[in-house]
């Protein structure tokens, strides 16, 4: 019974002491108190109190009271989450929730030396991602979906629930007669994320009952060819130059310069080029044959020109 969440547990191995990043719902309250269990003292927790919606002060009594329980001490950070116009609030409150994330760890536990954060997405939350990927049209980066280990910032975060599926989870936790607390905002189905785990998930449950290893086996295998392209990019990116050299760009097959000038936008500019403004910038690089050829194109927040031999990025706003 619940093998698939113990196996995972005993496969986990982290540096301690280890944080987990404690919203208050079943999943991360089942991590909290699974890895409490298993290194009794060498566990805190961090809690992000967005103020986005009523429920919050609900989450965050929660989070203290079980904390207290568990004697694992609790760091709560505030936060307020503003989108730009045309950003998802999603996006907002995940990025603003990293950054909480970091501040806990350089400055609640400064001198504990916690390095490590564990997040409690599971077999569900994977499969729902890629779901999401597909719908939006997304490339490779898109459908390798989520890493069960990636550093950012100096801190190394964790999902070691990755494959165990949602419903074990909360299984193992109700055995516990742990409580948590719902967030009400799961079940709108505005939100194109709830639409495919009260959608679709059962109907791929009912018509392949074995997909949440499958298509995380697809993400693997998207997140590994993903990490080829990236360093082909930075191969080519190092003779093109920085900013890359007209010229040298043109002598790469297409696929090669798209896959070089989308790292290069990314890497050095923050920027993600829509489809349409990479398709629009590979035919401008290639008819760019003569001296006097103009260059000018949106891309993301700002626009790529020609500047001399080379292509440069303006800023929205710069001349
Ligand atoms: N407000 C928060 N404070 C701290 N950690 C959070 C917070 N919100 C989410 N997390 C972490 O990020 C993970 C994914 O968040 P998401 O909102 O997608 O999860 P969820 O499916 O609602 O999980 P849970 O049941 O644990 O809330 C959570 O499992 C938790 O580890």
């Amino acid at each position: 019974m619940n093998t698939a969440f113990s196996d995972a547990m005993r496969a986990f191995a982290p540096s301690l002491p280890l944080a987990v990043a404690f919203s208050g719902g079943a999943d991360s309250t089942a991590l909290l108190v699974a890895c409490a269990e298993r290194w009794p003292q060498q566990v805190r927790a961090v809690h992000v109190h967005h103020g986005l919606q009523a429920a919050a002060d609900d989450f965050e009594r929660q989070c203290v009271s079980l904390c207290a329980q568990l004697n694992v001490p609790l760091a709560v950070r505030r936060v307020q989450a503003r989108h730009a116009p045309g950003d998802s609030p999603e996006a907002a409150a995940r990025q603003a929730r990293y950054e909480a994330f970091r501040a806990a760890v350089q400055q609640d536990w400064a001198h504990d030396a916690v390095h490590d954060i564990a997040i409690a997405q599971h077999a569900d939350d994977q499969a729902e991602t890629l779901l999401l990927a597909l719908s939006r049209g997304a490339g490779l980066p898109g459908l390798a979906a989520m890493p069960a280990r990636w550093v950012r910032d100096d801190v190394t975060y964790h999902r070691p629930l990755l494959g165990v599926p949602g419903a074990e989870v909360r299984a193992w936790l109700a055995a516990r007669g742990v409580p948590w607390v719902e967030d009400p905002t799961n079940a709108d189905e505005q939100f194109t994320r709830n639409r495919i785990r009260a959608r679709l998930l059962p109907a791929l449950d009912a018509a392949f009952p074995q997909f949440r290893s499958t298509f995380a086996r697809s993400a693997a295998h998207a997140a590994q060819a993903q990490e080829l392209l990236d360093e082909v990019a930075a191969q080519d990116l190092a003779q093109a130059g920085l900013p890359p050299a007209i010229a040298r760009v043109q002598g790469f097959t297409r696929a090669r310069q798209a896959n070089l000038l989308r790292h290069w936008l990314r890497r050095a500019h923050g920027q993600q080029p829509s489809a349409a403004q990479l398709q629009e910038l590979l035919d401008q690089v290639a008819a760019c044959t003569t001296r006097g050829h103009r260059l000018r194109i949106k891309v993301g927040t700002g626009r790529v020109e020609r500047r001399g031999e080379v292509l440069d990025f303006v800023p929205s706003g710069e001349p």
